[in-house]
């Protein structure tokens, strides 16, 4: 491409395509689902009428959500094969690596991979919409030395994945904890990994090498992957005293604090602020939890070095003070975040099969040489 033309880089502010998925105000720090917004579904809503909701573009009715939920809970059981595959898996190895090689087991048992019909896109992003839990549940099991444990029938989606973790029945309270936090991170336009399911989906090939894709960028420290170093972040700073002098240590790094910034929000991450008020409150359950303080004190302090770049907390900032709470250790904290945002690929996957679905293919300036004369191997 001719060197005239400008580099956005990053693909930063370049629109490919039209959605209707989800619309983000990053000046005013708004996020919408399908026209909702983001703090009446953590509210009021349940995984699974987010995720009809982002499939077929409306809230169901109580019959439709009902019937929907059932189908989900029909979907939830892994494959034989896929349980012997995660017994067999290193027990120390990475449960997004996890995830990512028994979704590609998925793909290779089911007998109809290459279809790519609607209809067949439909039923396998349900399948794994509902197998992503059980999948993660799985792999934490295998990595504590437990039995892997089969979905318990009469439990929703949210409730059902922390039974399969951690062997017993949520209370409501911890039903509902998970449920906010898979609605939040349910969708977010069209984010590294959606945009690479996407582009990998824009070649015609099977939906499963399509979210193996995204899982795999879901995986990276800029991206899922920061919520997990927040956490390492926390245990580095150890006590709410040290921020300052930490601060300063990062900033003479040229370092990044993790879960802050955001390539679309200039200002907070409205998820932020919910995960902030549930944090909040899981850690006044135990009386004290020294991740939160320790946290709280770095928005002020990162803040007040930051905010003004328009740099903010966001969706991963809070997040991990929750999931520790339901029980879950800091390798499992970007699996949760795939267990949510495989609803948002598969919608997008779905939606984009309804566009002219064009191979994207974006270019570069070519900064290298031309016509140099090739020498042969043994003249070199
Ligand atoms: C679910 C999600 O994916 S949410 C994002 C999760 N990721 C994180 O929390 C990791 C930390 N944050 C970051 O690395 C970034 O904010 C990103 C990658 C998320 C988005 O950043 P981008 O829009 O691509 O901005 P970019 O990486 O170009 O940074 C712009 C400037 O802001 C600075 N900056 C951005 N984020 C941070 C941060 N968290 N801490 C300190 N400085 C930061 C950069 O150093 C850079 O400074 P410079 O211009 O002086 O070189
Ligand atoms: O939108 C993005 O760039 C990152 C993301 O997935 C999110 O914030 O949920």
């Amino acid at each position: 491409m001719a060197a005239t033309t400008a580099i956005a880089r990053g693909l930063e502010d370049v629109i490919f395509t039209e959605s209707s998925l989800c619309f983000i105000d990053g000046e005013q720090g708004r996020l919408y689902y399908a026209g909702y917004k983001i703090q009446d579904l953590a509210e009021h809503s349940t995984f699974e009428e987010v995720t009809y909701l982002l499939l077929h573009g409306r809230l169901p009715s109580k019959a439709e959500l009902k019937a929907f939920s059932a189908k989900l809970a029909s979907l939830r059981a892994l494959p034989p094969s896929v349980i012997k595959q995660i017994k067999q898996f290193p027990r120390n190895a990475h449960p997004m690596s996890m995830l990512r090689t028994a979704v590609s087991e998925l793909g290779m048992v089911d007998e109809t991979e290459a279809d790519v019909s609607p209809e067949a896109l439909y039923e396998k992003s349900l399948s794994l919409i509902a197998k992503f839990a059980t999948i993660v549940a799985a792999t934490k099991r295998h990595r504590e030395g437990q039995k892997i444990l089969a979905p318990r029938k009469g439990l929703s989606h949210a409730a059902n994945f922390l039974y399969m973790s951690n062997g017993r029945v949520p209370s409501k309270e911890e039903t509902k904890l998970m449920d906010v936090a898979l609605i939040l991170q349910a969708e977010h336009g069209f984010n590294a990994s959606t945009f690479t399911a996407i582009a990998t989906y824009s070649t015609q090939t099977d939906i499963y090498s399509a979210i193996v894709a995204a899982v795999g960028a879901l995986k990276g420290p800029r991206h899922g992957g920061a919520n997990e170093a927040v956490m390492k972040m926390i245990a580095e700073i150890g006590a709410p005293e040290n921020v300052s002098s930490w601060l300063a240590e990062l900033q003479a790094k040229k370092g990044r604090v993790m879960g802050m910034g955001h390539r679309v929000y200039k200002s907070y991450d409205p998820r932020a602020g919910v995960l902030d008020k549930y944090a909040a409150l899981v850690a006044a359950k135990h009386g004290h939890s020294k991740e939160y303080a320790i946290l709280k004190e770095l928005e002020r302090q990162a803040g007040a070095i930051y905010n003004p770049k328009g740099i903010y907390p966001n969706v991963d900032f809070y997040s991990g003070v929750v999931y520790s709470d339901l029980g879950y250790s800091l390798e499992f904290f970007t699996p949760i975040f795939a267990v949510a945002r495989i609803s948002g690929w598969c919608a997008h996957i779905l939606e984009y099969t309804k566009t002219d679905n064009r191979l994207l293919r974006p270019d570069s300036h070519y900064t290298g040489k031309l016509d140099l004369p090739y020498i042969p191997l043994s003249k070199r």
